[in-house]
């Protein structure tokens, strides 16, 4: 995520700032662990991923693809679920959800947070415990709220009275009494983008503690038998290096528990503390390690509950980003470079790969940052600035705004972009009509598809014309009427 906001219009102490803002890299062809997963390196100068030479996975399954590091992403649901042990990590599938991935994740100790109909249809043919499922969203329809109810997810996260109204209703229809948790919005202003924040108090999420709609909620699930509440949620925003956010949060929704016992005689024991943990995408990204942030969380938690006199609750998070955005690469085939003189002297490359805002649309939304080096060879070249862009009808389609790439980057060479597992193909869309692309999952030299490649015939498959012949209504110009 960009430190700064970029001025609407180019200047030119934009683009000097711009250009000054990536350091040249000593070595291009470098790759950071921090950023890149734990098993991609470098092979006679090519990029290789669990073993797998990218020109190999691209002969395979072609370009853009996304490619997923199946030991990577399983050590870091292992090392959540053993730093949070003695409560639940739930995966995040928003950032990135297929069968495979919630089944592998599964099959390391961690629930799975849905927030649709549809993730939760995924998660469940993949074989996760319903009761491992936490149901979250603002606007759960009716049907999903049922389908919810019907297969026996284990937590549904409420978000407005009406909710808690449809809920309890369904539940005595159903005949089986959901367990749920409030969201409350414990009004932290988290250092992160404000279209990724979500503790403030003006937007859609959750019950406001400062205004008293979180205390007028919990009343309302106790006045309501037929669901079960069984405790309090902060989710405060996404991308969050500086972990004070979480622990102010922390503090609060322990205030509230605390309050909860006095106003209503009855101690809740769960808390979550929702998703949130930023990764590295470029240099200097520092993230923290999940065992210091549970140690610091749990701290506070036992301090602050022995002050209150109230029993330690158990402690759920619930992350995706840091789960899944470090352990998959995209990889690209440039099409066409176009130098393009700056101000101030300054050239800039434009390398269009073929994919772009439909398979990442995170820096076009967020001024999100990326990391990117040549994939299919090194090079001795010096190193040139340049903009990795998409090949969209938008200016505005670029996949990483600020990058020193090597000087010969040609057509047919491959570019690979760092730390895509989330966000990306989760939010990927057929922006100009563009198929998405397959997500390959890639372990000790194996190559597995597990999201196949979208085809023409898929995109087009939802459009069913119209019937040249048949009476379609018409507005009319002068009434402004339909007619059929
Ligand atoms: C309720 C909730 N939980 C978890 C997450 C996952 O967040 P992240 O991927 O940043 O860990 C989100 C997304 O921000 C969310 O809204
Ligand atoms: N989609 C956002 C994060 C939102 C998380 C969901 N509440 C991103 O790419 O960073």
């Amino acid at each position: 995520m960009s430190r700064s906001a970029h001025p609407a219009g180019p200047s030119h102490g934009h683009i000097l700032a711009d250009v000054e803002a990536v350091a040249v890299p000593e070595d291009l062809s470098s790759l950071n662990p921090r950023i890149w997963p734990i098993n991609a390196d470098r092979v006679n100068g090519e990029l290789v991923v669990a073993g797998i030479p990218a020109t190999r996975l691209v002969a395979e399954h072609g370009t853009p693809v996304f490619v997923l590091d199946t030991e990577d992403v399983r050590a870091r649901a292992r090392n959540y679920a053993a730093a949070f042990e003695g409560g639940d990590v739930f995966y995040a599938g928003k950032a990135f959800l297929s069968t495979a991935v919630a089944a592998l994740i599964a099959e390391e100790g961690l629930g799975i947070d849905v927030c649709s109909g549809g993730e939760l249809a995924i998660a469940l043919r993949a074989g996760v415990a319903p009761d491992r499922i936490a149901y979250h969203g603002n606007n759960k329809s009716t049907a999903e709220l049922r389908y919810a109810v019907q297969t026996g997810v284990g937590r549904i996260v409420v978000d407005s009275e009406l909710e808690i109204n449809r809920l309890a209703d369904l539940a005595a229809d159903e005949g089986v009494r959901p367990r749920v948790l409030v969201r409350v919005t414990v009004g932290v202003e988290a250092h992160t983008h404000e279209f990724i924040a979500t503790a403030h108090e003006d937007q859609k999420f959750g019950f406001s503690l400062a205004s008293g709609a979180a205390h007028a909620a919990v009343a309302h699930v106790l006045a309501r038998p037929e669901i079960e509440l069984v405790g309090l949620h902060s989710h405060i925003g996404s991308q969050i290096f500086d972990t004070a956010g979480f622990e102010v949060a922390a503090h609060r929704v322990v205030g509230l528990l605390a309050d909860i016992r006095t106003r209503h005689g009855i101690e809740l024991a769960e808390i979550d503390l929702g998703g949130g943990l930023g990764i590295a995408y470029v240099e200097g990204d520092d993230p923290q390690r999940p065992a210091d942030i549970a140690a610091r969380l749990r701290a506070i938690i036992e301090v602050e509950c022995g002050l209150a006199g109230i029993a330690t609750p158990r402690l759920s998070v619930e992350p995706g980003r840091a789960i899944i955005g470090p352990s998959m690469v995209t990889l690209y085939e440039v099409g066409t470079v176009k130098p393009i003189a700056l101000d101030g002297g300054v050239q800039r490359n434009y390398v269009s790969v073929d994919g772009g805002m439909s398979d990442n649309i995170r820096t076009a939304l967020y001024d999100a940052e990326y990391t990117v080096t040549l994939a299919n060879r090194s090079s001795t070249a010096g190193p040139q600035l340049s903009r990795v862009v998409g090949k969209h009808c938008e200016s505005g389609d670029i996949v990483v705004r600020n990058c020193w790439l090597p000087s010969d980057v040609q057509p047919g060479d491959l570019l690979a972009v760092a730390a895509t597992g989330a966000y990306c193909y989760a939010m990927a869309s057929n922006y100009n009509r563009i198929p998405r692309p397959p997500v390959v999952a890639a372990t000790d030299g194996q190559a597995q598809l597990i999201v196949r490649r979208e085809t023409l015939e898929q995109v087009m498959a939802t459009d069913v014309g119209w019937d040249a012949g048949s009476t379609a209504p018409v507005i009319s110009r002068a009434t402004g009427k339909v007619s059929a």
